[in-house]
């Protein structure tokens, strides 16, 4: 039996329960975008580990030094504001081929160094070995949580409003363009960047984290379509999902529309969006966005519900189009 046979996340499950009667108390362990620890005081750690290998997660002649670095670092903050934390500190551990330049590696850390200081996270420690031929980036992130405000995947509810806090698919678009080679000016230019240097909604989440209503919370990394089948595996719900409310941008229209690539293949399917999806009780929903709207001057965009049972439910143009997870990013 080889690992394709069960997937990335069977694979993990293989394993992982065998640690639960280590935990400590009000620690969440594997399972979540970050690990949960109590700690001393008000406060809880929030801690989660990324690595980004070369030809899997990036090809080193289709982004910069620069925007690598800034990446390596922006995914991992992304899981510290999934859990609505504040990040404290980071760690890079990097496996570099011998004859990679200097100037290179420089260039990867200014990246690096320039995320760290808008978010105010010092680089604390790593590990630097060499490597056969590929650069390997590993990046574990700490942050911290008041006690009790950690969102985790297991919080949704019956009847919570799905929300994204994001445009959904340009990320993978801008992958498509890089894989395909395809020129990159214009609307195209602006995808890339979209995959090249995305942005983590930290400020946003430790917000969110903060009101009343929002009651679960993760990162899209892999593509909506897999990523909500966890918050529904975690808090025992089901959901329906309508393809209308999901958020997306103008420049990902147009470049569908000009190639007649689907979009929504894109939005749900494609991943490293990056941005936040939640789930927030119905009677709190309104305020909460407008709220969201007044701080971020940006929507909270609503795609769907939360049910009982476990079915996953695609709506679009009020007809049932498929049920169950969709296919996302996987390893294997
Ligand atoms: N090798 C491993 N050992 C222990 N735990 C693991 C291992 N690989 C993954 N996990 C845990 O399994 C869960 C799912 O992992 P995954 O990497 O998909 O996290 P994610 O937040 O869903 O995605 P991303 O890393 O893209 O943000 C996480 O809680 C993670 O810590
Ligand atoms: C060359 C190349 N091929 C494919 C992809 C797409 N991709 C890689 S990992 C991932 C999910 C998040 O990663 P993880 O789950 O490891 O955090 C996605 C969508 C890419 N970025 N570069
Ligand atoms: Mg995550």
């Amino acid at each position: 039996m080889n690992l394709s046979s069960i997937g990335e996340f069977g694979f993990i499950k293989r394993f992982s329960g065998k640690f639960d009667d280590l935990l400590g108390p009000g620690s969440t362990g594997i399972g979540d975008d970050c690990a949960v620890i109590p700690v001393e005081g008000d406060g809880e750690l929030v801690v989660s580990t990324d690595m980004l290998v070369e030809d899997v997660h990036f090809l080193r002649d289709k982004i910069s030094s620069y925007d690598l670095g800034y990446k390596s670092l922006a995914v991992n903050l992304s899981d510290i504001a999934a859990m609505g934390g504040s990040p404290v500190a980071s760690f890079l551990s990097l496996a570099i081929p011998p004859d990679l330049d200097l100037e290179y590696m420089d260039c990867l850390l200014d990246g690096y160094h320039d995320l760290s200081r808008r978010f105010a996270v010092p680089l604390m420690g790593g590990d630097t070995t060499r490597s056969g031929e590929k650069l390997v980036i590993s990046v574990t992130i700490l942050g911290k949580v008041a006690k009790g405000r950690a969102r985790l995947r297991s919080g949704a509810q019956t009847g919570d409003i799905v929300a994204v806090t994001g445009k959904l698919g340009d990320s993978a678009a801008g992958l498509h363009i890089l894989l395909n080679s395809l020129g990159c000016e214009g609307v195209n230019e602006q995808l890339v960047a979209k995959h090249t240097k995305p942005e983590p909604c930290v400020k946003e989440g430790s917000w969110l984290a903060t009101q009343d209503g929002v009651n679960c919370m993760m990162d899209v990394s892999d593509g909506i379509a897999s990523d909500i089948g966890h918050i529904l595996n975690r808090s025992g719900k089901g959901a329906v999902i309508d393809l209308n409310g999901l958020p997306l941008s103008d420049e990902l229209r147009t470049f569908c529309s000009d190639r007649q690539l689907d979009p929504y293949y894109f939005a749900t399917s494609g991943g490293e969006d990056y941005c936040l999806l939640l789930t927030i009780s119905k009677d709190l929903f309104d305020s909460v966005a407008k709220a969201y709207s007044r701080e971020f001057s940006t929507c909270l965009y609503p795609i769907g519900q939360i049910t009982d049972g476990s079915e996953l439910t695609w709506k679009k143009d009020g007809k049932v189009l498929a049920k169950g997870p969709g296919k996302g990013f996987s390893h294997f």
